[in-house]
């Protein structure tokens, strides 16, 4: 594998977490390590984004956010990496198309908060996305509602794993969507930014 790019052999199940991760906090860690074992994943991969394409406000440098990401995550499945400024892609269907070029073989899972899901609609490619990779979302205080009702709910409501079957989400061909009511932390980044504890 290229230098910077996280290593994987065909049959791993890796889960894709983007973010902007700014700053990275205890939800994002909390939601990683249920998703790993909710959904029976080998790895989880937190992909630091260099930017939303949807956030008009840019966020903190990648290489902050990237060490402050990897300081909080110490975990020996969670790996921090930023492959999307090194591709050269921030919308999530380009980074996925080049992921599977890159990776032939290994069982990706997009893995998403619920508010996330609530917006899905909006993102280039939803659609395209939700039939070309399993999608984990995973429940956040307040989202719940929004998430279940959500266009992209609804679109693909007959492609729902229900909660008891998450492990075999990264076995299922796509598109395949799973939502776990795991247990919620009510932590932000945009709360903690609020405080004055990470200034961009
Ligand atoms: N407390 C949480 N519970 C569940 N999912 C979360 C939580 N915090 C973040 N996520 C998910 O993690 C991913 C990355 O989120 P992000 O880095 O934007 O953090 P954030 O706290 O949502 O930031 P902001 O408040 O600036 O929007 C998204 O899919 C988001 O839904
Ligand atoms: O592809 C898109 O259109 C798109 C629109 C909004 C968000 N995303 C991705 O969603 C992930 C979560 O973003 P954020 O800012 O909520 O942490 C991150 O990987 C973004 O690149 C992707």
């Amino acid at each position: 594998m290229r230098s910077g790019f996280p290593n994987a052999r065909p049959g791993m199940r890796v889960g894709l977490f983007g973010g902007s991760f700014d700053p990275p906090h205890a939800g994002h860690v909390h939601v990683s390590r249920e998703a790993l074992k909710r959904f029976e994943l080998d790895r989880v991969w937190w992909l630091v984004s260099p930017g939303n394409p949807l956030k008009a406000e840019g966020p903190a440098r990648l290489d902050r956010r990237m060490a402050a990401a990897r300081a909080l995550v110490r975990h020996p499945r969670v790996e921090v990496t930023d492959i999307e400024a090194r591709l050269g892609t921030r919308y999530t269907g380009a980074t996925l198309e080049r992921m599977f070029a890159l990776y032939p073989g290994v069982r990706f899972v997009w893995l998403m908060g619920a508010d996330n899901l609530a917006s899905f609609h909006r993102w280039q490619r939803w659609e395209w996305i939700m039939r070309n990779v399993p999608v984990g979302v995973m429940a956040r205080p307040g989202q719940r509602i929004s998430a279940r009702t959500s266009k992209a709910a609804q679109v693909f409501r007959r492609h729902k794993l229900p909660a008891a079957a998450a492990s075999r989400l990264a076995m299922s061909d796509p598109p395949a969507w799973c939502f776990l009511n795991v247990p919620m932390l009510d932590v932000s980044s945009s709360e903690i930014r609020a405080r004055g504890d990470w200034v961009r």
